[in-house]
Order: C-alpha cells, then structure tokens, then sequence
C-alpha cells in the first residue's frame, strides 16, 4: 500500500489513542510510525488516570488505618511520608511507559521520541528536521491543561507538575470544579493538607446529577475541605520565604503554599501545521472530525482528547481502534458516545452513566427516580457518619433506565457493571427481579425504592 509513502501510517502523539490505532493498524498489516514528544503512554499512563488512582489508594490508607485502631488494631508509630508514595507512583509509571513502548515494538511499530508537525496532506516534519512521509497521518495529540490568565499565575502548578511535588503542600489551594479539582483536593485532604477549593460558580461537577454532587459537597466539607464559591483568583504574590499570597477579593490575601489550576484542558493543535492540510479548527481549538474520526482532510484522521468529544481515556482508546479497523481493516466502524460510563476518584467515589434526574426530566418530561440513601457498612467502623445514595432514573411508563448515579465506597467498581444494564436498555423489573447479594452495597441496586 505504501508504495509512494515512507509508511501506511504516521501517528502523531503516543497516548491512550495514538498507542491503540497504532498497534491494530500494524496488526491489520500497515507500515506504521509514531512520534511521540514526551513520554510513550500519554495523558493517562504518565500524568494522568493511572498516577492519580494511585495516589487515591495511598492516600484512602490515612483513613483506613484509623478504621483498623477502631477494630482493635494498634499501629505504632504511624507517619506518613510523601517522597515515599511519590516516588512508588512515579516508579510503576516508568514501568508502564516501558511496557507501552514494548507493545509498539511488538508490532514492529516504528517510534520516534520528538515532536512532528504537519507540513502537508501525506507528509510531517520530525524536530530533528526529518521529514517523512505516509499515505494516512492520524493526530492523537491530546489535550494539555489550560491555564488562566492572572499576575502571579506561574506560580501555580498544573496536574502536570502534581506528581513530582518536592514536598507534600501544608496549605492547598485547587483552582477549579471539575474531575481533577475534586479527585486532587481528596487525595491532599487524606494526606492531611489543608486545601481549599476556590470555585467560580456555585456548581461542582456539572455533568453528575445534581444530588450526588450536593452529597459529595456535603462530605467533603465534612472532611474539612473548604469551599469557596463564586471566587476566582485575581492575583498570587510570592513571599520571601515562599509563601504564596493570594487574593480573591476579599478583604485579606489567603496564605497557601501551594496552588493547583485543574480548569479544563485545551486541544494540542498550536503549532502542530494543520494549516499546511488546510484544516480549520474549532472554537476550542479542537480539531472538527466526522463520525470515521476524518478531518476536513481526507489523509488525516484525529482521535482522542484532541477532538474534544468525551476527554476520557476509554473513549480516546475506542476511537483510535475504530480508526485503524476503518482505514486499515476493511471494517468501517463509528463510536456510540451514549450511556458512556464515568466516575470521579473523590473521596468517597461517584460514578454515574446516562442522564441525570435534571436531563432526563428535560428529555422525557415524565420520569420516576427511585433511591437508596443508606450507611454503608464500610462507614460503620469510621467516625465519619457518612451515607451512600444511589438513585436510578427511569422513564415513567416503559420503566426503561436511562440512568443510574451512585455516591459511596466503591462506587466506580460497582456502577461498570449497573452500566451494563443501562446500555443494554433493561428495565427497573430486571433489578427487582434480580436475587440481593447480601452483605454488600451493591445489593442496594436490586432494593431500591
Ligand atoms: C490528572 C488527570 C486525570 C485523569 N483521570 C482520568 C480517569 O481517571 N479516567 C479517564 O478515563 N480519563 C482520565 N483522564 C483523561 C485521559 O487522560 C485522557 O482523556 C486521555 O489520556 C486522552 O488520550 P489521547 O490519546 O487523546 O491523548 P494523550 O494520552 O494525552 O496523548 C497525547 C500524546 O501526544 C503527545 N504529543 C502532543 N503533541 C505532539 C507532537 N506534536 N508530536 C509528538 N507528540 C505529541 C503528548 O506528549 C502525549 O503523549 C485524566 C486526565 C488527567 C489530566
Ligand atoms: N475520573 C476521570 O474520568 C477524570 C479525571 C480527571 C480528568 N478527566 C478528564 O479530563 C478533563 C479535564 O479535567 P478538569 O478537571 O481540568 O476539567 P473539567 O472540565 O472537568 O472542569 C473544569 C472546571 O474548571 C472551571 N473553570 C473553567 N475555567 C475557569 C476559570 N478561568 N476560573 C475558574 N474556574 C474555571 C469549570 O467551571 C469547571 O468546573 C475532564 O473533562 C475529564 O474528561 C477525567
């Protein structure tokens, strides 16, 4: 096929997406290359889903081993050291960056560690000043956090620069309502930080229903995290000593020593030479695809967080196999982006897949919510009264689910398998009919009220 070409296919980007469309392209027979300008494996591997659960777990232990001195458990001499979860976590990433570059290898695809940009329709230009060429180019080249303007603001960090902390921050500051924003703030908060939450809105989480997140708030303030709403930073001034001053308007700066921006993440097209294949972006700076992920270019494709459809690393991971199955495999195939699955690793958990009661009021008018607002017996042993709530949204006269969101330990484990049911469009009747798996919390799917 690559008679005229260097290669079948040029991936630019090695992440969740650029990594799968690669290898099945190779599998399905192509002469593939990818670029990859800092570490194989991407977002998700190396700063992102896979670091950050790990910091969850190591931090959940805080409260864990205060459950186990109430069960009758002394432990001794109990600290903890951030150098020590920090450098595990960083240590496993490496593993995994060498395990993706492996699979690569596996399928004789071949890797170049530097940047490429576009300089035509068939042809890209590695940093080194090489240019290639290849009859498809597919650009997988993610999303980077996007920073707001304000003095002072390069002080602050982004969750690219979390994972690397020299120090774990006494006072923190997270920037931001959204998945990074709650799952970091939980994960200091365990780990003893003091941190606050500075918030624009009065809204959290946006696209989980509304009374999981009101449970969520209610818990996490419980937890001691402090929330300000309608704030927004106007500056931040560097002390002497290190101390960072910020100001929110208010009468006097708040003391933090460090500060955590998770406010979205932007398209990485700047510079990328998509102009060169007369491709326009879109208003966020994504890149516009079709359903077969193609651009307004018929070589290029794009997949993953770079489009800017779902930023979830499953969903970068189907794209970019549907792809390489369409262009390379002779199967034409297109992504269902309904009743995708998604949780956020705060501290509990949440997890919801479909509509929330508020959209599908909005969809269906009519819609009957039925919920479970219970103690988990994991809480029984905590000091912390808190309760789990699962809710179930189901159209008022089929009875078909077209939602199910869950606050509480384990929530993301339980809800993958609730959606399940959920795509596969079952009833309220199958739960009800469904026998309880008694003790467990997930039992409070099949008894909902
Ligand atoms: C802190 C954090 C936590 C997250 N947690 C979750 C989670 O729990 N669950 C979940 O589903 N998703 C999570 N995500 C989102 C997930 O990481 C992304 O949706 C996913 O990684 C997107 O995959 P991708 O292939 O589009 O891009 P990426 O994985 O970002 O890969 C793009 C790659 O392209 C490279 N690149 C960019 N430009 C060039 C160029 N010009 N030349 C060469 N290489 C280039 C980049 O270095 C990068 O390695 C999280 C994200 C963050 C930041
Ligand atoms: N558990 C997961 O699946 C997971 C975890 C982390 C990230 N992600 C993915 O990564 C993406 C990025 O995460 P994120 O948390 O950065 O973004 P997000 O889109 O989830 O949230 C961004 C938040 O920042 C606020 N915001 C935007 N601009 C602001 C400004 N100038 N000042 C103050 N607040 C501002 C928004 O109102 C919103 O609350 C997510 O959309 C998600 O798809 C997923």
């Amino acid at each position: 096929m690559a008679e005229d070409y260097d290669y079948d296919l040029f991936t630019i980007g090695a992440g969740s997406g650029g990594v799968r469309a690669s290898r099945v392209a190779a599998s399905h027979g192509a002469r593939v290359a990818a670029a990859e300008e800092f570490r194989v494996g991407g977002t998700c591997v190396i700063r992102g889903c896979v670091p950050k659960k790990m910091l969850v777990y190591g931090s959940m232990f805080a409260e864990e081993l205060g459950h186990a001195q109430n069960l009758g458990w002394t432990i001794e001499g109990k600290s903890f050291g951030w150098a020590t979860l920090r450098d595990f976590v960083n240590a496993d990433v490496d593993r995994l960056e060498g395990l993706y570059g492996q699979t690569l290898a596996n399928h004789e695809v071949e890797v170049f560690a530097e940047r490429a940009t576009i300089t035509g329709p068939h042809s890209v230009r590695l940093s080194s000043g090489r240019e290639v060429t290849a009859k498809y180019i597919l650009v997988a080249t993610g999303a980077r956090p996007a920073m707001p303007q304000f003095p002072g603001v390069e002080h602050c960090i982004s969750s690219n620069e979390v994972f690397h902390l020299a120090r774990q921050p006494q006072c923190l500051m997270v920037v931001g309502g959204g998945y990074i924003a709650m799952e970091f703030a939980g994960i200091f908060n365990a780990l003893g930080s003091e941190v606050t939450v500075v918030n624009r809105t009065d809204r959290i989480l946006r696209s989980y229903d509304e009374q999981i997140v009101d449970r969520m708030l209610h818990i996490a303030m419980g937890r001691g995290i402090d929330f300000r709403m309608h704030s927004q930073i106007k500056s931040v001034e560097k002390d002497a000593d290190g101390c960072l001053q910020v100001d929110l308007g208010g009468a006097r700066p708040v003391a933090v020593d460090q500060i955590l921006i998770a406010t979205g993440r932007s398209p990485n097209t700047e510079g990328l030479g998509l102009e060169n294949a007369a491709i326009e972006l879109g208003k966020g700076g994504e890149i516009p695809v079709d359903e077969y992920n193609r651009t307004s270019c018929d070589s290029i494709y794009a997949v993953g967080d770079v489009t800017d459809r779902v930023q979830l690393t499953p969903v970068a991971i189907r794209e970019g196999h549907a792809f390489a199955d369409t262009v390379f495999g002779g199967k034409p195939r297109t992504i269902d982006y309904s009743a995708i699955p998604s949780a956020v690793f705060s501290q509990p958990p949440l997890a919801g897949v479909g509509l929330t009661e508020a959209e599908a009021r909005r969809v269906h008018g009519d819609v009957k919510v039925y919920s479970s607002d219970f103690r988990p017996m994991k809480n029984i042993f905590s000091e912390h009264p808190e309760r789990g709530l699962y809710k179930m949204i189901v159209d008022e006269t089929s009875e078909k689910i077209l939602g199910i969101h869950m606050i509480g330990p384990e929530a993301p484990e339980i809800l993958q398998v609730a959606a399940v049911a959920v795509k596969a469009g079952l009833t309220k009747q199958a739960f009800d009919d469904t026998v309880a798996l008694h003790p467990s919390m997930a039992e409070e799917l099949v008894l909902l009220k």
